[in-house]
């Protein structure tokens, strides 16, 4: 797995998609290779206990919940890590300049970086962290759930609610993975 030092991977697509559980894969096989590998999440992501990392088909990772990047540098500081994987980057607190910068400081070191993230909200509108981080990919995958409606590529995860701020924690409750024609659709019809 040395190919991957001082290498960004990102897994980016919508809901339901599997980044988490591609995430969750890469930190498995780095673990079982040896690395010292913590995997983190954001304190704004309630939905499962502080430790764990959990997929929408329930599969787990031990996880660390940060509040934001500097908490994970204090973490790499104390432990010497060598992979570093952040679930629902889109969450991650602090600017997106001291995210990018803190993040290109642990590739120059060598550090592997994984992270996991939605690339649009509920109205198709682009997370600006991970847009601004996709370009800066060694590797990066965009994942696809299946659209409920008509079982092609999803592109997006519709809200089914009325809510409109753009943070709502939940899984099928508020959401559903639609590709782009039944997502134009469902909004014709609202
Ligand atoms: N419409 C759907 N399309 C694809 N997978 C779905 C769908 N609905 C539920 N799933 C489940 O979601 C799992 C992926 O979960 P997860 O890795 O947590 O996705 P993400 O992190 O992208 O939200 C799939 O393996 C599947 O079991
Ligand atoms: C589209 C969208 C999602 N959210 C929330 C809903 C979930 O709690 C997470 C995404 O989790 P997943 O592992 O990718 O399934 O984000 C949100 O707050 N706002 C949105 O627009
Ligand atoms: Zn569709």
């Amino acid at each position: 797995m040395h190919q991957y030092k001082g290498k960004l991977i990102i897994h980016t697509g919508s809901m339901f998609s599997g980044k988490t559980s591609s995430l969750e894969k890469d930190v498995k096989r780095f673990n079982i290779a040896g690395y010292k590998t913590i995997a983190f999440k954001p304190s704004i992501d309630t939905r499962y206990p502080k430790s764990e990392i959990r997929t929408h088909d329930n599969t787990t990772l031990n996880a660390v919940m940060v509040n934001n990047i500097f908490e994970i540098c204090e973490y790499c500081k104390s432990y010497d890590l060598d992979v570093i994987a952040i679930d629902e980057v889109q969450f991650l607190g602090g600017k997106i300049e001291d995210i990018v910068d803190t993040i290109n400081k642990f590739l120059e070191k060598g550090k592997t970086v994984i992270l996991a993230g939605l690339d649009m909200d509920f109205s198709g509108q682009a997370f600006e962290i991970v847009k601004e981080l996709m370009p800066m990919a060694d590797y990066l995958y965009k994942h696809h759930a299946v659209c409920v409606k008509c079982g092609t590529d999803a592109w997006v995860s519709h809200r089914k609610t009325k809510a409109q701020e753009r943070i709502v924690i939940g899984a099928t409750d508020e959401y559903e993975p639609l590709c782009r024609k039944c997502f134009l659709e469902e909004q014709k019809g609202q």
